[in-house]
């Protein structure tokens, strides 16, 4: 299909409208030459088949970090009308409320590099990660259901964490339409004990260094210098938000008859958002965010606890600052453009530019910050949201590298190269090897390349880049 492609401008290649059966909306890409050349056919299908889904607004827009997912592609952005659109639970995706969260210390990068090892073995111990791992904290169903409710500030309340972070978190931490009582016995089962774990693969906790500064206003109104450590969360809504996307794709597959919804592809399977079933999958999807939002507040806290413990200091010699939290897998009601909109966000950050409502105080003259992990070698990025986002991507940016090699593919690289060669002198623990070897540097693509085009595009500005020091994986 690359070749239904046309090229707009610099980094805009559009799918023009009609050019497929049934669509309703023109598809955009923002790539650049090279993230072009890697553009899968499959992920152009599935942008494809989304721009033919009822009641789609606009616009498919699709990051360069993208990638094929399960539907819909990762990196994906897709607004449908709340009147006549509808809820993919797919194009929202499995892993709901994914998010990425920096905290800033007071700890320079020679405090902690003559002991990263060591510190990232105690943290290793301390901070529970890998497939399937269970936590400390252990939820009865009216807890759990309190969590899905309240979010990070259940968090805060039980002690992980501060008042103050609250503000530093994307819709403060707590979406408004959460009811768990429509999230499945199944759900709050695997939720019961995963609460402040990490999860595989791909999610990680990881200290950093900033490394280089790109906007030195920014950067200082952020609190932000070269040398300073930080520490950057990844991970989602666990086995408890997993469970939930695997209840409502199975649901909205039952009812696609009933509203004659005919699709290009099952895995796309939606109900009416005004459905029944549409606004149950709705609350149990902000159930199971708001428990990703309180999993990133343990992790987060349990990760700075840990590393004052090991250098015996104090809550303030440490300088313990959320910088922000948010969401990359998520489906927000938003206005765009005078309308009433559910925003799927798939592999997708907000952008929100400067004195748009919803930023926090703390950002509203700087736009929303933007933060895009990148890969355990190279580097991560943080930006803040632009004003151009709101009128070319229903205000929203990239949220990572993204993968460029299977997992099976970055297995056997490995087994041909040599695990040791490819980490060189990395630090990146993890209970299996078998998550490392998944996800070495060579498997994503070079985020700098990715953060370059949003920048350039004018979606988000790039303030500031952070190297790792040290990673764990799950
Ligand atoms: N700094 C690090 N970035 C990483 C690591 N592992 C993955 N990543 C990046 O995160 C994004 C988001 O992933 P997704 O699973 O939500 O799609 C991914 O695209 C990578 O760029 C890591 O260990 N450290
Ligand atoms: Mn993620
Ligand atoms: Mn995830």
């Amino acid at each position: 299909m690359k070749e239904l492609l046309v090229k707009e401008s610099d980094y805009v290649y559009v799918l023009p409208k009609g050019t497929v059966q049934g669509q309703k909306v023109p598809v955009y890409f923002y790539l650049s030459d090279k993230l072009f050349e890697l553009l899968e056919e499959d992920a152009i299908k599935q942008a494809a088949n989304a721009s033919t889904l009822p009641g789609v607004e606009g616009a498919i827009y699709v990051m360069p970090d993208v990638h094929v997912g399960y539907g819909f592609p990762v990196g994906g952005v897709m607004a449908t009308r709340l009147e006549d659109g509808i809820i993919s639970p797919g194009s929202i995706g499995y892993d709901i409320n994914c998010g990425v969260r920096l905290i800033a210390t007071n700890l320079r990068a020679e405090d902690i590099v003559p002991v990263r090892k060591q510190l990232m073995e105690r943290i290793l111990q301390e901070v529970p990660a890998g497939v399937g791992s269970t936590g400390k904290i252990k939820l009865s169903r009216s807890e759990l259901r309190e969590v899905a409710v309240k979010g990070a500030r259940w968090a805060v309340e039980r002690g992980f964490g501060f008042e103050e972070d609250l503000e530093h978190i994307e819709s403060f931490g707590a979406l408004p339409n959460a009811d768990p009582s429509y999230v499945s016995t199944d759900a709050f089962d695997r939720g019961s004990d995963e609460l402040g774990t990490v999860g595989s693969g791909n999610h990680f906790v990881e200290v950093q260094v900033v490394d280089e500064i790109y906007d030195q206003e920014i950067a200082k109104k952020l609190g932000l210098d070269v040398g300073q450590v930080c520490i950057m969360v990844h991970s989602g809504s666990r086995g408890f938000g997993h469970q939930v996307c695997v209840d409502y794709l199975r649901i909205a597959r039952e009812s696609l008859k009933r509203y004659n919804i005919d699709l290009p592809d099952m895995q796309l399977a939606c109900m009416p958002i005004n459905s029944e079933e549409g606004q149950a999958y709705f609350k149990a999807m902000n159930s199971a965010a708001n428990y990703a939002f309180a999993n990133r507040q343990i992790l987060g806290f349990i990760t700075a606890d840990t590393i004052r413990k090991f250098l015996r200091i104090s809550w303030q010699e440490l300088g313990y600052r959320l910088i922000y939290d948010l969401a990359h897998n998520i489906g927000k009601v938003e206005i765009h453009k005078g309308k009433k909109l559910l925003v799927h966000r798939k592999g997708a950050t907000r952008a929100f530019p400067p004195y748009n409502p919803e930023v926090p105080p703390a950002y509203r003259d700087i736009g929303q910050p933007v933060l895009i992990p990148g890969d355990i070698g190279r580097y991560s990025f943080l930006l803040v949201g632009q004003p151009r986002s709101m009128e070319i991507s229903f205000g929203s940016a990239c949220h990572g590298a993204g993968r460029v090699m299977s997992r099976t593919k970055a297995k056997e690289f490995v087994k041909k190269e040599g695990l040791e060669k490819i980490l060189k002198d990395l630090v990146v623990v993890a209970r299996g090897k078998g998550t490392i070897m998944e996800e070495i540097p060579q498997a994503y693509k070079d985020v700098s390349e990715v953060v370059r085009v949003v920048d350039a595009l004018g979606i988000a500005k790039m303030v500031l880049r952070l190297r790792p020091v040290g990673t764990l994986k799950g």
